[in-house]
């Protein structure tokens, strides 16, 4: 996190201040970074604190080397920067940027512009030998909430967009590509003749837009193919302007509210951007604030530099410009280093991912042998259906044959392309994806057929279970079964009992009692049997009744046999 650079200077009094206001100053010089601004009204004194002050009689040379050198040489190790010039109309904003004219010679009036052009070349001339530049320049103004371009009139209304690659920027834009010093100075000569200016009672030359030069380094390592970008927005923006001293009318009137306006919108930015509590930061309330976004509060270093009258005639512009210095101050940026992999970063992750792909492929050969040793022993219809839908040998292969196994060979500006496309799908920490499509794939149907496996499992299980439990049921039941078929065969038993002794008592009743008692059974029946033909009527009734005797017998033999079978099916089921 870096402050935003605040410095303000003191322009020289111009011939009118001096005459109309008798040279009267409204500040009073304390030191390199405190002045005392006097309200002559309110005969109150303020004390402003900024980085560096610079007073009437400061040099262009000075201010370049506090202001933007350090941002210069910032850029030129892939950290974005910005120089702003703020102040009321005729302030000396466009001096300090620009000086007298973009191809002035004379060191002592050269502006930031110009000097920054210099020391970008030099820089170059002293950098390492393996290291490659591109420069290039675009310049548009902001005029009346309009980007045009001025390196190509034609384009006037320009959009400003934003995109995870270049952070903020005009789409559409012209680039031109500088070679040299001179070149640069050329095309800027060019770019400002098309800027809007117009004449005001405050400044013959006022500016009525807000000027943004872009410069972009690029600064390629021929030997390991890193690439650092930096950029450096200067801008010069438009004048605040009070409508009663300017004199506006008309387009002027028009231009200047306007300008206002988009001033406004940048103090409304600063002040979220400062604010105790966390709120919305109105960026898109203008085409300035849009452009500035990245500059204010974003990845830049960003120095400002507040230009002010010292006259009494301007005080109250004055102490307002001071006091917009002041909350700029506390604004904070996170400029970044904006680079890309160089051959040997890359080469050592493509390393990375190779091995990668050697644990996949080991993976893919491991899940292949589990699918296989899987597929034994299963049904032939289904093994052969499982193959027909999934065959693990040659996907695998397949796959295999598909991964990258060695570095791409390149040379001269192919090598730029393969780049591009291996630290773009790097960054995303992933190959391209349809690389990776079969062996999603692969993953999904290996893993469907696990869950299918598993499912059968279970399947079988539950089948077990619900057959154990069958067993039980049914061991119950014959359980149930028997207990009565005990129940029965001895009430069976007992009627057995009543029905010999029946017998017995109808065979006395036949016969002489004391005859049957001792017989045994199938005397007793042969016995009975020969007496029915000597007495038919007492013969029916015992008949009767022996056969009942006899049915109930055989019911009893029957339930005798059916409990053995009932046994035995027991005996098998607990053994099973
Ligand atoms: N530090 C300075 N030393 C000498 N002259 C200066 C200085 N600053 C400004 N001037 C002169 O003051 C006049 C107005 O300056 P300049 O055009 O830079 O103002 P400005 O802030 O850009 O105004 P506007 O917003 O209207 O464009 C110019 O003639 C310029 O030469």
């Amino acid at each position: 996190m870096s402050n935003v650079s605040v410095c303000v200077r003191f322009r020289p009094l111009n011939a009118r201040e001096s005459l109309q206001a008798s040279g009267a100053s409204c500040i009073r010089q304390l030191d390199n970074e405190c002045v005392m601004f006097k309200d002559e009204k309110d005969q109150e004194e303020t004390t402003f604190t900024f980085d560096r002050i610079f007073y009437e009689d400061s040099f262009q040379a000075d201010v370049f080397d506090f202001v933007a050198l350090p941002i210069v040489r910032d850029a030129m190790n892939a950290i974005n920067g910005t120089v702003l010039t703020y102040g009321q109309t005729g302030a000396g904003k466009t001096h300090s940027m620009e000086g007298p004219s973009i191809q002035t010679n004379d060191p002592k009036l050269k502006g930031i512009l110009p000097r920054v052009t210099q020391i970008i070349f030099d820089l170059i001339e002293r950098a390492d030998e393996a290291a490659e530049f591109l420069i290039k320049l675009s310049m548009v103004e902001i005029y009346m909430e309009k980007i045009r371009d001025l390196l190509d009139t034609k384009k006037d209304n320009l959009q400003v967009k934003e995109n995870k690659l270049h952070g903020i920027f005009v789409a559409g834009v012209t680039e031109k590509y500088v070679q040299s010093e001179k070149e640069m100075l050329q095309i800027l000569q060019t770019g400002l003749a098309n800027r809007a200016v117009g004449q005001t009672l405050m400044n013959c030359e006022s500016s009525r837009s807000h000027c943004v030069f872009l410069l972009t380094i690029q600064q390629s390592d021929i030997e390991d193919r890193s690439i650092k970008t930096g950029k450096i927005y200067l801008v010069d923006l438009a004048g605040s302007e009070k409508v009663e001293k300017t004199g506006a009318e008309g387009k002027l009137l028009c231009e200047a509210k306007t300008i206002n306006k988009s001033l406004s919108a940048l103090g409304n930015v600063i002040n979220a951007l400062t604010s105790d509590k966390p709120c919305h930061v109105p960026y898109r309330d203008s085409k300035l604030t849009r452009i500035l976004q990245d500059s204010l509060g974003g990845n830049s270093r960003t120095a400002l530099l507040c230009c002010c009258s010292p006259s009494t005639l301007h005080a109250s512009e004055t102490l307002s410009t001071l006091r917009f210095g002041t909350r700029a101050k506390l604004i904070k940026n996170k400029p970044r280093v904006n680079s890309e992999r160089g051959r040997h970063e890359l080469e050592s992750l493509l390393q990375k991912s190779y091995q990668e792909c050697d644990q996949l492929r080991a993976q893919l050969l491991m899940s292949s042998a589990r699918l296989r040793s899987l597929n034994q022993g299963m049904p032939f219809d289904a093994e052969a259906n499982l193959k027909d839908s999934i065959d693990p040998v040659k996907l695998s292969d397949k796959l295999i044959n598909k991964f990258p196994t060695r570095l791409p060979q390149t040379t001269g500006d192919v090598f730029e392309l393969h780049k591009e496309i291996f630290v773009e799908s790097l960054l995303e920490e992933s190959f391209d994806k349809t690389q990776f499509s079969d062996l999603t794939d692969y993953k999904c149907d290996e893993e469907h057929y696990a869950q299918e496996q598993l499912r059968q499992h279970l399947d079988e299980e539950k089948l077990f279970l619900s057959a154990q439990d069958d067993t039980a049921k049914t061991i119950r039941v014959l359980q149930e079964s028997l207990e009565k078929l005990m129940d029965e065969k001895s009430k069976l038993e007992k009627l057995n009992k009543g029905l010999e002794m029946e017998l017995l008592a109808c065979m006395r009743l036949l016969h002489d009692p004391t005859k049957a008692v001792g017989m045994k059974w199938p005397t007793i029946t042969s016995s009975v049997h020969g007496r029915i033909h000597a007495n038919p009527r007492s013969a029916v009734q015992c008949q009767f009744k022996l056969l009942n005797m006899i049915d109930t017998a055989s019911i009893c033999c029957l339930w005798r046999s059916s409990l053995t079978k009932v046994r035995n099916i027991i005996g098998q089921t607990r053994r099973a």
